[in-house]
C-alpha cells in the first residue's frame, strides 16, 4: 500500500554544533520535520585533531550520523568560529532554516541579539525539553511573515495534533488586514483546528492555553520595542514561562512598514503559498508509483468499485485506433481494471466511429444522447453525456489526438483514486513538446494552459495554482462527485469542473499526476485564441457564481477572427458561447438509469 506522501517545509535544515555535544532539542525537531541536516561545527577539533582533514570529517560525519540516525552533511567554517563566520556561510549557502538551541547556542558562543539583527535566512529557536510523545501543538497566529512561517514549520511536524489560535482584541470584530491571508486558507487544512479567541493580554491568554499543549510554535514580534531582545515581549514571555517546549520563528521576508491601514491585507499575501506547496507536496504523483496494476485491480476489488474510460473524439481517426487497442489490451483484456470504454463521439465525419466499432467498444454520437435537452456542439457535452451513458462508479476520460498513448495515461489517473479515499478527482500532467513544421521542440506546448489558463487561476483561484495541466484532457473522478457539478458544454469543461471540485469538495480532494510526456495534435493559434475565449467565460461564469454578481450576460460573446489574405486585413465575426449543463444529478432520465443515484 501506498504510504501518503509527507510535506517537507525545508530541504535544508542549518545547525551549529559546539564541541562534540549535539543540540539535541534542536535535533529532534529537524528530524520532525524531515529534509537535510546540516551540521556547522564551531569547534573545528574533533577528539583533539583537527576535523579539516577529510579523513577526521569522514570520522566526525560517521560518528554524528549514527548517533543522529540520519544523513547529515557537515559545513566546516574558516579558523573563526564566531557569528560573524557563521553567518557568512550560511549567506553562501543559504539553508531553507537556520535552528538555535537554548540555552546551548546562548551560553557564551552567540548573543541573541547578533542572531536576531542579522540572520540572512528563516530562524527558529527551540527551547525544550522535546515532547516525549506526539501532543498538541498551540499555533497563535496574527498574521505576516513570521506567522506564515510558523504555520509552515506546524504543518511540517505530522503526527502532532494542531491547533491554529487567533487572538483578537476585545474591540475588534473585523479580521486585521495582515490576518486575512491566512484566514483564507486555515480552512482548508484537514489536520489543524482553528480557533479564535478574543484576549487584551495576548501573552497570558497563550500561556493559559498552552497548558494543554506539548509545544508552542510562535512568530516573533513584527515590530519588537527596543528593551526587547528582538523576539518581542510576547516571545519573550513565553519562551520563559510556558511549561511546554517552545518555538519561537522569525522569517527572512521583510516585515512591510504598514502593519494597519488599507495598505496592511498585502502583508499576507504569500500565506497562500503554504497551502499550495503542502498540497503539491502531498498530492502531486508519478504514475510509475501505480504501475503495479494487480495491486490496482486488487485495490478496486476490495472497494467494490467499477471503472468507465469515456473518450471524447471529434475527427481522430489517425490516433482512435491506436488509442482504445493500447488501453483495451493493457487494461482491460490483461488485468481487469476496466469495467468497460465508450467512445463519446461529437458526430464526426471521419472513420472515428467505424474504427471504435470494429475494436469492440460501444460507439456513441453525443449529440443522440439524451435529445430532449438538445445537441450542443463541444467535448464539453461529450463529457456530461458520458456520465449518463457510463455505469463505472470512478470515470476517467482521456483525449483521443494523444500520439504517444500508454496506458499510464489511465492507471496512472486510477492511482490516487484507488489508494485514497479522500480523493474525488485527479488531474493528469506532462511535459508538452510542441510541433514547429516536420519538427518537435522539447517544450513550449500548453500554450492555452500558460497564456490563459494559469494566468487566471493565480489570479482568481491561487489555491489551484500548483496545478501543473489544469487544461489536461486526461482525468477522472468518483460519480459520486462529478454527477453533482455543473458541465461547461465546450473547451471551458476543465476549467470549470476544476474550480468546482476546489469549490465543493475542497482542495485536499484533488491529486495530480506525472504522465510523463503527452504528444498530441497541435490546433492552429485562431483554434486556441477561440479556446481561450471560451474558457474565459467559464472563469467569468465562476467568478459569478463565487461573488453573486452578473457579469456574464453583459459581456460581448462574439469574437473578431483577423484574415489575411493576398495582401490585405478582414475580419470574420463568430459567436463563440459556452454554456454550462446543469449537474447531471438534477436529469430524471439520469436518475431512473442510475438508481443508486441521490439527489
Ligand atoms: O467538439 C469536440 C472537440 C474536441 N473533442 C475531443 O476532445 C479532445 C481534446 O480536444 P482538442 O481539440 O485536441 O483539445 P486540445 O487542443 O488538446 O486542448 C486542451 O485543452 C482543452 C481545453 O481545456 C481540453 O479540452 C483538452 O483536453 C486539452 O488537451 C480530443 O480527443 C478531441 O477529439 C470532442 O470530443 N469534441
Ligand atoms: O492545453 C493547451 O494549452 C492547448 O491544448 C494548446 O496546446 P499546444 O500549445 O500544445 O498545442
Amino acid at each position: 500500500m501506498l504510504t501518503p506522501k509527507r510535506f517537507i517545509p525545508f530541504r535544508r535544515i542549518a545547525i551549529p554544533v559546539i564541541g562534540q555535544t549535539l543540540p539535541q532539542n534542536a535535533l529532534n525537531l529537524a528530524r520532525e520535520l524531515g529534509g537535510d541536516i546540516v551540521l556547522y561545527p564551531l569547534t573545528p577539533s574533533f577528539h583533539g585533531e583537527k576535523v579539516n582533514s577529510p579523513r577526521q570529517k569522514r570520522k566526525q560525519v560517521s560518528k554524528w550520523q549514527e548517533s543522529i540516525g540520519l544523513n547529515v552533511r557537515i559545513q566546516v567554517l574558516p579558523e573563526s568560529e564566531g557569528w560573524p563566520s557563521l553567518r557568512q556561510s550560511l549567506e553562501s549557502n543559504l539553508p531553507d532554516l537556520l535552528l538555535l538551541e537554548i540555552p546551548y547556542h546562548f551560553q557564551g558562543t552567540f548573543t541573541l541579539h547578533e542572531v536576531l539583527s542579522s540572520t540572512p535566512c528563516n530562524l527558529a529557536l527551540i527551547r525544550g525539553p522535546w515532547p516525549e510523545h506526539y501532543g498538541n501543538v498551540l499555533l497563535p497566529l496574527r498574521g505576516g511573515p513570521h506567522a506564515e512561517l510558523s504555520l509552515r514549520l506546524a504543518l511540517g511536524l505530522h503526527d502532532f495534533r494542531l491547533t491554529a489560535l487567533h487572538l483578537v482584541g476585545p474591540e475588534r470584530s473585523q479580521i486585521e488586514g495582515p490576518f486575512r491571508g491566512l484566514a483564507r486558507i486555515l480552512p482548508s487544512f484537514r489536520d489543524l483546528t482553528y480557533k479564535t479567541a478574543a484576549s487584551d493580554q495576548p501573552a497570558q491568554t497563550i500561556l493559559e492555553e498552552s497548558r494543554q499543549a506539548d509545544l508552542l510554535i510562535i512568530g516573533a514580534a513584527a515590530r519588537p520595542t527596543p528593551e526587547t531582545s528582538g523576539l518581542g515581549s510576547t516571545a519573550e514571555n513565553l519562551l520563559n514561562q510556558a511549561a511546554c517546549s517552545v518555538v519561537v520563528v522569525k522569517s527572512a521576508q521583510p516585515v512591510p512598514e504598514l502593519w494597519s491601514g488599507p495598505e496592511s491585507e498585502r502583508i499576507g499575501y504569500k500565506a497562500i503559498s503554504v497551502l499550495v506547496d503542502k498540497w503539491f507536496a502531498e498530492n502531486t504523483f508519478h504514475a510509475d508509483e501505480f504501475a503495479d496494476l494487480h495491486e490496482l485491480v486488487t485495490l478496486k476489488e476490495k472497494q467494490n468499485v467499477t471503472i468507465s474510460l469515456a473518450l471524447p473524439a471529434l475527427n481522430e481517426e489517425e490516433t482512435v485506433g491506436q488509442v482504445i487497442s493500447c488501453v483495451k489490451s493493457a487494461l482491460m483484456e490483461q488485468v481487469p481494471l476496466l469495467d468497460e470504454i465508450v467512445l463519446m463521439d461529437s458526430n464526426s465525419t471521419d472513420r472515428t466511429r467505424e474504427i471504435a466499432a470494429e475494436l469492440g467498444i460501444p460507439v456513441f454520437i453525443h449529440q443522440e444522447v439524451l435529445p430532449q435537452y438538445g445537441a450542443r456542439r463541444g467535448k464539453g457535452e461529450a463529457l456530461w453525456k458520458s456520465l449518463y451513458v457510463t455505469k463505472g462508479d470512478i470515470i476517467v476520460w482521456i483525449d483521443t489526438d494523444i500520439v504517444n498513448i500508454h496506458p499510464r495515461f489511465v492507471y496512472g489517473i486510477l492511482g490516487p483514486l484507488l489508494h485514497f479515499p479522500q480523493i474525488q478527482f485527479v488531474k493528469g500532467f506532462y511535459r508538452r513538446p510542441i510541433r514547429e513544421g516536420e519538427k518537435i521542440q522539447a517544450t513550449g506546448g500548453g500554450r492555452v494552459t500558460e497564456l490563459t489558463a494559469r494566468p487566471l487561476i493565480n489570479m482568481f483561484y491561487p489555491e489551484l495554482s500548483g496545478v501543473i495541466q489544469p487544461l489536461s484532457g486526461e482525468y477522472g473522478g468518483r460519480r459520486r462527485a462529478l454527477e453533482r457539478l455543473p458541465f461547461f458544454s465546450g473547451y471551458g469543461v476543465e476549467t470549470g469542473l476544476l474550480i468546482d471540485v476546489f469549490e465543493h469538495y475542497g482542495l485536499s480532494s484533488i491529486a495530480q499526476v506525472d504522465l510523463q510526456e503527452r504528444i498530441h495534435h497541435n490546433q492552429p493559434l485562431e483554434a486556441l485564441s477561440r479556446m481561450s475565449f471560451l474558457i474565459l467565460q467559464a472563469f467569468i461564469r465562476k467568478l459569478e457564481q463565487r461573488y453573486h454578481l452578473p457579469i456574464l450576460e453583459e459581456v460581448n460573446k462574439s469574437m473578431k477572427f483577423i484574415r489575411y489574405e493576398e495582401g490585405r486585413y478582414s475580419l470574420l465575426v463568430q459567436e463563440v458561447v459556452e454554456q454550462e449543463r446543469p449537474p447531471m444529478i438534477e436529469i430524471p432520465e439520469y436518475l431512473e438509469k442510475h438508481p443508486h443515484a441521490r439527489p
